[in-house]
């Protein structure tokens, strides 16, 4: 159970798996705006896909191999914190839907309406969640490209002409580009220096050896000190450009690539990826093509390690859904830093009485946060990590994604990323899964090496 539901939970009405707890949504507080929105198919995209609509600092973003969704401009935000967070997004979101006109010919998942969201890691973070329904939309899959224009205002013209005109708008606002080799730029610690880092590992080891957990993730910061304002577009497509089988976002100021997907929803069908277990690739030998795969799937720490978090995702999840597929081996993935432990698990998503199946958002909050960034048992270690990092996570290891109308979805784990506290500052996290046999440097070491992609983005 997550930090967030204890004591909250609720069967699923009707739910045709097994019981299936999720906290009911409470009426919607905050003012729901009646959103008008519509869907036009454009043209296929020419080879730089969705990449060509990376030039605003300020867009929204999810993309994978130059798939995926840009926003732009703002037509309704919704804003939440607290235990009740995800709670009460989804009782916007569904109060939003159910009184939007939406004219959509597409079928595909993300047209009609999406919101960008970004949730806070912990209930006790003073970080704002948030969904963002963006005003246009440039999106695509494979061949089928679309642009949808949302708008609260009623008075206001919902045409094609209409859309595309406001698109050219807001794409002739460019976001300067910048010369990314600078002078001035530089990595100061944050919160948590490296020997606080140490020290914290080293902590949280002796927890475990004393039988309090069997697993922690333990997080540390860095602050990268701009000389000059950071380029925002520009960051994201090095990224998605060099981490090609992440996914690439940005809400409000919150960006990086993240190799872990906490669960995508499409119609009845959820996937998640589970990465646990880690290798640098910097301190690989040459030649020796086997490596990697001795080294994590031939490992027993790195073993244990991904099978916490695999059964920490599989006992959420299996409650919630009809059927559940997850691997008995896990894959190596390649990226260009690490190599990870990965496991995709697929599921299969009951129909409740209402006629309508979980939908990302749904999930995202059921499963957060997985024992992948979090530990196990999951209330232990969110209140050790909170306690040992001494540092608020903010949207760092929290859900980042999005939602449509329809409960199709994506939520990441905001990893391998940063915010973007002011132009000139950017704030980087990464963390480690840390169990009975790990190392205190070799965990250090770990943390730069999930640092090296926004550094590398950034030039720094
Ligand atoms: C916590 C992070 O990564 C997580 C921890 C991992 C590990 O300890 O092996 C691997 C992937 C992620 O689940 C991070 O990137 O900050």
């Amino acid at each position: 159970m997550s930090i967030d539901s204890l004591g909250a939970a609720v069967p699923l009405a009707g739910g045709q798996g097994a019981a299936a707890p999720l906290p009911v949504p409470p009426a919607a507080a905050a003012p729901v705006p009646v959103l008008r929105s519509l869907t036009v198919r454009r043209p296929p995209m020419g080879e730089n896909g969705l990449f060509d609509y990376f030039i605003r600092d300020d867009a929204l973003v999810w993309s994978r191999r130059s798939d995926g969704m840009v926003g732009f401009g703002e037509a309704a935000r919704f804003e939440s914190a607290g235990r009740e967070r995800f709670a009460a997004a989804r009782a916007w979101w569904a109060a939003v839907a159910g009184a939007a006109r939406v004219e959509n010919p597409l079928a595909e998942p993300g047209t009609g309406l999406p919101a960008f969201a970004s949730f806070a890691f912990s209930h006790a973070s003073a970080h704002v969640s948030r969904l963002v329904v963006p005003e246009l939309v440039v999106g695509r899959r494979g061949d089928t490209s679309w642009l949808t224009y949302t708008t609260a205002d009623p008075g206001a013209e919902l045409s094609v002409q209409a859309a595309e005109e406001r698109l050219a708008v807001l794409l002739d606002e460019v976001s300067a580009e910048h010369e990314l080799t600078r002078g001035g730029d530089r990595l100061v610690p944050g919160q948590v220096s490296e020997d606080g880092y140490r020290a914290a590992v080293a902590a949280g080891v002796a927890a475990i050896a004393a039988g309090k957990l069997t697993k922690l993730v333990l997080a540390r910061d860095a602050v990268a000190e701009l000389g000059s304002p950071v380029a925002v577009a520009q960051v994201l497509r090095e990224l998605a450009l060099r981490y090609g089988d992440c996914w690439t976002y940005a809400v409000d100021g919150l960006i990086g690539s993240t190799p872990e997907m906490l669960v995508e929803v499409v119609g009845r069908t959820a996937r998640a990826r589970v990465l646990a277990g880690t290798l640098d690739r910097a301190g690989a030998p040459a030649g020796d093509p086997g490596y990697a795969h001795r080294m994590l799937a031939g490992d027993e720490k790195q073993r244990h390690e991904h099978q916490i978090a695999i059964d920490s995702l599989t006992e959420q999840l299996g409650p919630l859904v009809e059927r559940m597929d997850a691997p008995a081996e896990p894959f190596v993935l390649e990226l260009p830093n690490v190599w990870h432990l990965a496991s995709d698990v697929e599921a299969r998503l009951p129909v409740r009485a209402d006629g309508t199946s979980p939908s990302a958002l749904d999930l995202a909050e059921a499963l957060h946060p997985t024992a992948a960034v979090c530990g196990t048992p999951t209330a232990v270690a969110g209140a050790l990590l909170r306690e040992l990092e001494g540092m608020d996570r903010g949207p760092y290891a929290g859900p980042v994604g999005w939602v449509d109308a329809g409960g199709n979805g994506e939520f990441g784990i905001a990893l391998r990323g940063g915010v973007v506290e002011s132009p000139l500052r950017v704030r980087l996290y990464a963390g480690c899964g840390i169990v009975a046999a790990s190392d205190p440097e070799a965990e250090l070491a770990e943390t730069w090496a999930k640092m090296r992609p926004m550094r590398e983005a950034m030039n720094l």
